[in-house]
């Protein structure tokens, strides 16, 4: 550790009297793909080459890569089938020991032409890319104004289950420039909400796996090698003022539709998507940080209307946590409460489980016209600033993860969350 930290040292000190002869031009300049082609990426062997990323004439730490991880989705209805055979592959989110490799493809097979009628109803696909690249980039071009001592900013996502996965994301950044004997840094920026070791610790075990496999070991058998790219976390933010804020508008804009005399009377149904009883009772955090984001978005309200939380979309005949979202839907109706407001609360923006199984299903099928559903975050500004404003604290804090991620859950018997956990808590040595 103590020879890295040096080695690290002195790394740094020689980047930045090199980058003053080499560049006197824009900082945009390292990160393109003008390197590309002289045998700069680690892949080829070459590393020493090419001058760091980390520091240029105009003092800027930039570039910084902004990776925003989510699930993804179908963009057709033909990716169907490959997105669940991902998911259902995924021993993080769905654990089926050594039958994953076979009850994995048979259960995606038989799910399929299910699962694609319902994209085909809501228009052939998931937006959930569109508003990624969306959010990233706009968030993007925020944080270069307001934190210019690590811009420029470049948008990525990575996806865990459908184009652009991870891999792709990842060997797009050496492409760009980053890692490959140059450093530079990038930031794992969640795009959920609240942490559950199945969605943000999927994700990142996933980054972890493809950093080792395209820029982990070398011939020396080193597993940090110098010159690769320094990593760090932004793994949850359930009750960031921003966030609760975004929310709380398009409750709002929702709740101004009813009546006046109606409209403190009417029922908030916060829904996320549940969670096995197994993950629940392994001591997953998931379900306390909804609550926070519930609890936060109703003081925001001024607590004015009653309000529950409660879950969606449970998949298999295990148990998973309730009460479920459409049974409560119902029940309420049979108790003669038929104004009601759904809020997704756990995704950021559409995907499949608003737009088909709240909408069309839920709301659909219960057929009074006092059931609404409060628009998803999208391409909501205060969001947007929200991100912007989390990924400027955390860049300005120079804090490789929260030591909340560092915790792992009490039931926890995976060697992938142990070994990631200790790989971003080594990145702290880099920053
Ligand atoms: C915070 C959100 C989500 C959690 C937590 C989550 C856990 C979880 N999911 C499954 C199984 C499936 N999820 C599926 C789709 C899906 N899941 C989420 C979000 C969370 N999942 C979303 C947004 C989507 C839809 C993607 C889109 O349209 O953009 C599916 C596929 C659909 C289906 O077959 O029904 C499965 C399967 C488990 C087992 C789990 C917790 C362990
Ligand atoms: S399952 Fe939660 S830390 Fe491993
Ligand atoms: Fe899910």
């Amino acid at each position: 550790m103590a020879l890295r930290q040096s080695v690290s040292h002195i790394t740094k000190r020689a980047t930045q009297s090199q980058i003053t002869t080499v560049s006197a031009s824009p900082v945009f300049a390292l990160w393109k793909s003008d390197l590309k082609g002289n045998g700069v990426h680690q892949r080829n062997g070459m590393a020493t080459m090419v001058p760091p990323v980390t520091q240029d004439a105009t003092g800027s730490k930039g570039p910084t890569a902004m990776v925003f991880m989510n699930m993804g989705g179908p963009s057709t209805t033909d990716e169907v089938g490959d997105f669940l055979s991902r998911l259902f592959a995924d021993g993080d989110l769905i654990p089926l020991g050594r039958l994953q490799g076979y009850l994995g493809p048979l259960i995606s097979r038989r799910r399929t032409p299910k699962i694609q009628k319902q994209y085909a109803a809501i228009g052939g696909g998931s937006p959930i890319r569109k508003w990624s690249e969306y959010q990233s980039s706009e968030m993007c071009k925020l944080l270069d104004k307001m934190s210019p001592e690590t811009a420029p900013h470049k948008p990525y996502v990575a996806f865990r289950y459908a184009d652009p996965l991870t891999e792709e994301m990842y060997t797009k950044l050496l492409d760009d420039g980053f890692g490959g004997g140059r450093g530079g840094r990038a930031v794992a920026f969640t795009q959920y909400p609240q942490y559950s070791c199945s969605t943000t610790g999927s994700s990142l075990n996933d980054i972890w796996r493809w950093r080792n496999r395209l820029e982990g070991k070398r011939a020396t058998g080193e597993v940090v090698p110098e010159g690769s790219i320094t990593w760090s976390v932004i793994d949850r933010w359930p009750v960031h003022p921003g966030l609760v804020e975004a929310f709380a508008e398009n409750i709002e804009k929702t709740l101004a539709t009813y009546p006046a005399e109606k409209r403190d009377k009417v029922v908030l149904l916060f829904s996320a998507h549940s969670l096995p009883m197994s993950v629940v009772n392994r001591g997953d955090p998931y379900p306390a940080e909804v609550g926070a984001t519930v609890y936060a978005v109703m003081q925001r309200l001024g607590m004015k209307n009653p309000y529950r939380l409660v879950w969606q979309s449970q998949v298999g005949p295990s148990a998973w946590l309730g009460a479920q979202t459409s049974d409560t839907v119902q029940e309420y109706v049979k108790k003669g409460q038929t104004d009601l407001v759904l809020i997704p609360i756990a995704f950021t923006s559409d995907h499949i489980e608003t737009l088909y199984e709240l909408d069309h299903e839920i709301i659909g099928e219960a057929g009074q016209e006092g059931i609404k559903r409060a628009e998803s975050l999208n391409g909501s500004p205060t969001f947007i600033q929200a991100l912007a404003d989390i990924a400027h604290a955390h860049l300005k804090s120079d804090i490789a993860c929260s030591p909340q991620m560092m915790l792992r859950c009490p039931g926890c018997n995976s060697e992938r969350c142990l070994e990631q956990k200790k790989f971003f808590a080594s990145q702290q040595q880099q920053l």
